[in-house]
């Protein structure tokens, strides 16, 4: 760099005025107003001169460059560098972490995810009661899903047969009440006049075992075509065909369809007819026997005919 040219000498201070000689009645001080030009005109001068040998103060160069060579001056000036990017922003009291690789966007890429290594599940015992998996907690939870195959050997053996229990429960015979249900249900099906139905019936109640069904209100002879141990007497018109029905709701009950009218057309056949007369019951037999009534009393076949009497005897 070149050196600095010297600093041009500082203008001469202005020469005093010539001032007039003070009258001699003046004071020596002078006017206050030339005194003060005096030193500010002093005063600049130093300060400039300071300036000037300092030369650090831009402000000075101005002059400088005036003094220089107009093709020195006509040089352009060096550029100025590129200004810099400001740097980021940085954020007090947030620390901000080093900035992490971006994540390889795989789906964008039609890259399979990669796969994550799978959970070992904990190894279940290969003998593990079902009760002791189930108080397990979260252990038995895990065990009840992938790694619960060993669990579910045993948990499935009921469904699987194999002997398991749910096997031993449906070789079980149902409760004597149940079976009682079961068989209302069953005769209900039914036809009444069925005599095979009887039959099946019979057979069915003898191997379930529960011919004592009824206790001592059973029939000991049971099966045992036998005279009716109840009869319904009424009227035409009366309602012994719905109290007939109404009886035979009743499991134990079995009625004939159609009456036989024993002891007003048929007597004459004898025990023998009447006893073989097609029954739905078993244990107990309802016979509905019919009175017609034919004007009054008299013309009654029950009563006329002894009806009455024979239905005593
Ligand atoms: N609970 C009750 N209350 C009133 N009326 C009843 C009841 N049950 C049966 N009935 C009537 O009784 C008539 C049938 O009687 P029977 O079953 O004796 O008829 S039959 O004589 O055996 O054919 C029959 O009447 P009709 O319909 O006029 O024939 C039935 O409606």
């Amino acid at each position: 760099m070149a050196p600095w040219p010297a600093p041009p000498p500082p203008p001469p201070p202005p020469p005093p005025l010539a001032a007039p000689p003070p009258p001699p009645g003046a004071s020596a001080k002078g006017p206050p107003a030339r005194k003060l030009l005096f030193m500010c005109t002093l005063s600049l001068s130093v300060t400039y001169l300071c300036y000037s040998l300092l030369g650090g103060s831009g402000s000075l160069q101005f002059p400088l460059a005036l003094q220089e060579p107009p093709g020195a001056a006509a040089e352009p000036p060096p550029s100025p560098p590129p200004p810099s990017p400001p740097p980021p922003p940085v954020r007090l009291g947030a620390p901000s972490p080093p900035p992490a690789p971006p994540p390889p966007d795989n789906a964008s890429r039609g890259e399979p995810p990669p796969e994550q290594p799978p959970e070992q599940p904990p190894e279940q015992p290969a003998e593990q009661p079902a009760g002791a998996g189930a108080g397990a907690g979260a252990g038995a939870g895990a065990g009840a899903g992938a790694g619960g195959a060993g669990a579910g050997a045993d948990g499935w053996g009921l469904a699987s047969g194999g002997g398991g229990a749910r096997d031993a429960w449906l070789r079980t015979p149902p409760a004597a009440g149940d079976m009682a249900t079961a068989q209302s249900a069953l005769l209900e099906r039914e036809a009444p006049e069925s005599s095979t139905a009887d039959d099946e019936l019979a057979g069915r109640r003898a191997a379930n075992g529960s011919s004592d069904r009824g206790g001592a209100a059973g029939t000991p002879d049971y099966g045992e075509k036998k005279l009716p141990q109840a009869l319904i007497v009424g009227v035409k018109k009366g309602g012994t065909r719905a109290l007939l029905e109404a009886i035979r709701v009743h499991p134990d009950v079995r009625a004939v369809g159609v009456e036989p009218h024993f002891f007003d057309r048929n007597y004459e056949k004898g025990l023998e007819w009447y006893r073989n007369v097609k029954l739905n019951t078993q244990s107990s037999h309802f016979m509905e026997e019919e009175a017609e009534v034919r004007g009054d009393e008299g013309t009654c076949p029950m009563s006329h005919g002894g009806g009455g009497s024979r239905m005593q005897n």
